[in-house]
């Protein structure tokens, strides 16, 4: 890419868009094509024909997606496989038909078989069954690689499929219901703190800064009560979902966006794909190569909030997948290594949080 290049960041004002961007920025590039979901829905192909023919894009990061944490992805499964299917159909299309030099594809780690080995290397792809719990969004992302891959072997484009581990950072999804674990889990400890320590300013004031279905921070206090009460959220206590035993991964969303400007710069299809005659490996995971549980991510998330009260769980609500570690050795091979670790990222977090107020 050189600094001039026509660049499409594809969900921009995202969790990841926003990084790489900022990334692109800082690295020096300095033409881009930015459109908002209201602007362009990328599941109109009409719509997005239009776009690549009128703009000409000739790099394309596609960071736009339809995401949630683990009860989005239970709940409307539908949404999940027909508007990413939509959306990665299109602008994969559309980057083919206009000559797009190179594409970078965001897919995630949800897409290996619930018992991959662990760590999960890119290879165990389609070797068994997938976690339920997200498996039409999964299903999505692996049509998105494949479809990379296939364009790459007929027409010959430069299309790189990246899978993410969990994702956080600045501009995270904070809703009680659909955000993934760590912000979820950021909210509801702050929120749980402000009760405890009584402190209902801080409280409404976070209703208010980002609004909870069925409640405004300006609302009694009994009413206030009873609907956190809903998203366990109690005076001395925290209700946090499944047993609290699966483990995760976590990368810092900057650095994800820095792993995918890198790999648009310095990688090519040639690159990933092995020699011979089978095709695989036409994806590179990206993460840390490091887990714990979600019980410790709770458990540093309320030493670095400083709430005093219980933490419990609700096994009742949804696990998810008991595992799943990424293998970075490909990611290591090629030269990216992450640098942020857990410990930190919460910190940043919460303070840019408690900034956005
Ligand atoms: N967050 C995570 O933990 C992980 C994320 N990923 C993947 O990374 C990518 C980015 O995810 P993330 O940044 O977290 O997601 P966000 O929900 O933060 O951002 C998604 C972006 O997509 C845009 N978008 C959604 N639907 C449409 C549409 N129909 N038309 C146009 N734009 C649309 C939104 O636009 P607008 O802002 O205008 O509404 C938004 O900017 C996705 O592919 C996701 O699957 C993978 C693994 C983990
Ligand atoms: C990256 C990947 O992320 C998603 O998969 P997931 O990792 O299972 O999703 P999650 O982040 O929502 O939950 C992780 C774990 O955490 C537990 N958990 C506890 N308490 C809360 C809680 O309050 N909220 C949430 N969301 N989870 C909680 C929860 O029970 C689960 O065990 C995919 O759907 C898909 O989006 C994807 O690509």
């Amino acid at each position: 890419m050189n600094k001039d290049s026509k660049i499409f960041v594809a969900g921009h004002r995202g969790l990841v868009g926003s990084a790489i961007l900022k990334n692109l920025k800082q690295k020096g590039y300095t033409n881009f094509i930015l459109r908002t979901h209201a602007e362009l829905d990328l599941t109109d192909q009409c719509a997005v024909n239009e776009f690549f023919a009128t703009e000409k894009p000739e790099y394309v990061f596609l960071s736009a997606a339809h995401v949630g944490g683990i009860m989005a992805n239970s709940l409307y499964r539908a949404d999940f496989i027909y508007i990413n299917l939509m959306i990665q159909n299109n602008v994969i299309h559309a980057s083919y038909i206009n000559n797009v030099k190179k594409l970078l594809f965001l897919g995630s780690t949800c897409i290996y078989p619930r018992e991959a080995p662990q760590p999960m290397p890119e290879d165990c792809l389609l070797t068994s069954p997938l976690e339920y719990t997200n498996e039409p969004y999964a299903i999505a992302k692996i049509a998105g690689i494949k479809m990379c891959e296939s364009y790459n072997l007929q027409y010959g484009t430069n299309y790189i499929a990246v899978m993410p581990t969990n994702l956080y950072g600045p501009n995270d999804n904070f809703n009680l219901e659909t955000s993934h674990v760590l912000p979820a889990m950021i909210r509801k400890i702050h929120l749980a703190k402000c009760l405890h320590s009584n402190n209902w300013d801080a409280l409404r004031k976070d209703l208010n800064a980002r609004p909870v279905e069925g409640i405004s921070g300006d609302a009694p206090e009994k009413d206030i009560l009873a609907v956190l009460g809903k998203y366990g959220i109690f005076q001395g206590k925290v209700q946090l979902w499944g047993t609290g035993k699966p483990l995760r991964e976590f990368l810092w969303s900057e650095e994800m966006a820095d792993a995918s400007v890198y790999i648009m710069e310095h990688i090519n299809f040639s690159d990933v794909r092995p020699e011979g005659n089978e095709v695989r490996n036409t994806h590179i995971n990206i993460g840390t190569g490091k887990e714990l549980s979600i019980k410790e991510v709770a458990k540093l998330i309320q030493d670095k909030i400083g709430f005093q009260g219980e933490l419990a769980f609700d096994a009742s609500k949804p696990d998810g997948t008991l595992r799943k570690l990424t293998d970075v050795s490909k990611l290591h091979a090629l030269g990216w290594h992450h640098q942020i670790e857990i410990a930190d990222g919460v910190e940043i977090l919460y303070n840019w949080y408690l900034n956005k107020q």
